[in-house]
């Protein structure tokens, strides 16, 4: 009997994870901050509860055998609005985890980790942190808490940097930073699937053409990529015109977040940028 807990189970992403994680395990519990959610799968529960309070999230993964923790606010904001969802919230998914026993955390990261690195340095997975936002620190925070409770507590975790998640590639950025939903739920299922993980980064993004980072150092993982952004190359080109190769936005991992001030909203820096008057 295997049970699989899901936390941000109402966002973008987990609402894309449910149907096929349900399809893996033998009991699904969706978690989440919002009162209900809907269309649940017949071995399927919801629960709500709020990440940043152990008492409420702990004893949902009592029996579980893994954690999908996507919880969290996707977007940078004040440090203070980030501390409890984003860093409280993930030390306490961790040591519940060692409380009850769990074998593995398959944890979305972010670009954002290592978004102050050059698009054009190429960067594998030993490329040091270079978070380009508190909400990038967050998940560098992550990641090494997710390290140390491999290294001490035998906690596996598999930490995936999402880059640009969306049905479709969005805008020129995206021709090398997109991530596919198919691409998604594939790297999901080979953290799952894979026999033994340790502690393993991965970058969370499809087999661009113009894809400029490195995922050879976790080919164990088996994960090959089904989806290219190319072919949206010609329209999304067209629509952005000339580019300043110049400007960090073009030329950072991390696009706008890499020139959002820290505390401000990237989410509404790109609509900005998109809208022409940033
Ligand atoms: C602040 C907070 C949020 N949530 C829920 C609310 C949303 O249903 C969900 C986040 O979903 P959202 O649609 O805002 O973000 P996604 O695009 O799915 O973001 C995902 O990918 C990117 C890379 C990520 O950093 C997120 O952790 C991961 O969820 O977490 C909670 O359950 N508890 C909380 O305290």
């Amino acid at each position: 009997m295997t049970k699989f807990v899901l936390t941000g189970a109402a966002g973008a992403l987990g609402s894309v994870l449910r149907g096929p994680l349900s399809q893996m395990c033998d009991e699904l519990l969706s978690t989440d901050i919002v009162d209900e959610i809907s269309d649940l799968a017949p071995n399927e529960r919801f629960v709500q509860a709020d990440v940043s309070q152990r008492d409420q999230i702990g004893p949902l993964l009592e029996g579980a055998d893994m954690v999908i923790h996507f919880a969290s606010i996707a977007d940078e904001a004040p440090f203070e609005e980030l501390l409890g969802p984003n860093f409280i919230g993930a030390y306490n998914i961790w040591e519940s985890a060692h409380e009850h026993g769990v074998r593995r955390i398959i944890y979305a990261s972010s670009v954002h980790a290592v978004g102050m690195h050059n698009v054009n340095d190429g960067i594998d997975l030993d490329a040091p942190h270079r978070p380009d936002t508190y909400y990038g620190l967050a998940k560098c925070f992550t990641e090494d808490l997710a390290r140390m409770h491999w290294e001490k507590r035998g906690i596996e975790c598999v930490a995936i940097r999402i880059f640009s998640c969306s049905p479709e590639p969005g805008n020129a950025r995206a021709l090398g930073s997109w991530l596919s939903y198919g691409d998604l739920i594939q790297l999901v299922q080979r953290g799952i699937e894979a026999p033994t993980v340790g502690y393993t980064a991965i970058f969370g993004i499809s087999g661009n053409t113009r894809g400029a980072v490195n995922n050879a150092k976790a080919s164990y993982l088996g994960y090959v990529p089904q989806d290219n952004a190319e072919y949206m190359a010609a329209e999304l080109l067209a629509k952005a015109g000339k580019l300043d190769p110049q400007d960090p936005q073009h030329m950072k991992l991390g696009g706008p977040f890499a020139i959002v001030p820290l505390g401000e909203s990237g989410v509404a820096m790109i609509k900005r940028l998109s809208e022409g008057n940033a």
